[in-house]
């Protein structure tokens, strides 16, 4: 069995992921903290995530814990995604990271820590859906070209804190792939005022926060006469903790370096 720590254990995720690791096979709820000052530390994990006492209390800091785990799952917050790096960096233990919101600096830091000190899966999405979906877009975009505008919407809970989603982003980048663009040049991230025709390469990405949505993704192709959307629908967040589980049963067997859910799922061959 592969012992998990859970970071920031009684967030939205935090508890899907104690669930479902309870659930794995190969996995085992081995320690779960949250940041000082939380109400639910010093309380049990399983019990604030409805499987009942898991005997694993929730610790005030990933240190207090790092021993009793083998495997990391982070979805909480960029910065302290990033303090959580360098402590299993010292400490040569795996990670799954889910938490979106990294900057392009963050993710060079992530790149090169993990290539030298630990295994790691980081994905802005852990569903499959979403991660055929990615493959879908890129697909299409090197099909359809330049006659084709590609758009992207995506729709979030209004307590979200980051937006663009990291899988909206990570969409404009596979149809920028697949049209040999890149996406730090061409994204269109607001439009607002008189702002002339559009651009023949631009690749809008729109942003809703509402209510309680779990997290929606529409790739637009609009092209003379008609229109393709790819979407996808979360129905609630078990997809994406069941893809972060899927992936700690993975990632603590690889050797040192940082993967994405393609590898996870057998998908970069697609
Ligand atoms: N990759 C995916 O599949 C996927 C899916 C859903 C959400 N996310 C991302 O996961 C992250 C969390 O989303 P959420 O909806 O669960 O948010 P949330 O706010 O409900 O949960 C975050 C938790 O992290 C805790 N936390 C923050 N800083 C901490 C620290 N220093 N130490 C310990 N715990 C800390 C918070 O107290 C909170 O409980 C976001 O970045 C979100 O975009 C990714
Ligand atoms: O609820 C969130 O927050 C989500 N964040 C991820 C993102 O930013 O892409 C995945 C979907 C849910």
């Amino acid at each position: 069995m592969t012992k998990v720590i859970v970071a920031g254990a009684t967030g939205r995720m935090g508890q899907r992921i104690c669930y479902m690791v309870h659930q794995h096979p190969d996995l085992t709820l081995a320690g779960a903290f949250e940041q000082p000052g939380n109400p639910n530390v010093g309380k049990d994990a399983g019990e604030i995530a409805g499987i009942g006492n898991a005997g694993v209390t929730i610790a005030d800091s990933l240190e207090a814990v790092i021993d009793q785990g083998e495997v990391i799952i982070d979805f909480t917050f960029h910065k302290a995604t990033m303090e959580f790096v360098k402590i299993a960096a010292k400490h040569g233990r795996a990670m799954v990271i889910g938490t979106t919101g990294l900057s392009a600096e963050n993710l060079t830091t992530l790149r090169d820590t993990a290539a030298e000190h630990f295994p790691c899966v980081q994905a802005p999405n852990m569903a499959v859906g979403v991660n055929v979906l990615f493959k879908l877009v890129e697909k299409a975009a090197a099909v359809l070209g330049d006659a084709y505008d590609v758009e992207i919407v995506e729709a979030h809970h209004r307590m979200k804190k980051d937006a663009p989603s990291g899988t909206a982003l990570k969409i404009g980048e596979m149809a920028a792939k697949g049209l040999g663009r890149d996406l730090a040049e061409v994204g269109v991230f607001e439009r607002n005022g008189i702002i002339g025709e559009r651009t023949d390469k631009e690749i809008g990405i729109q942003t809703i926060r509402a209510g309680d949505i779990v997290g929606e993704h529409t790739a637009y192709f609009a092209g003379p006469g008609e229109r393709i959307e790819i979407t996808h629908r979360a129905h609630s967040r078990d997809n994406f903790a069941g893809g972060a589980a899927k992936a700690a049963a993975w990632v603590v067997s690889q050797p040192k370096g940082l993967y994405t859910m393609f590898d996870v799922l057998g998908l970069a061959k697609f």
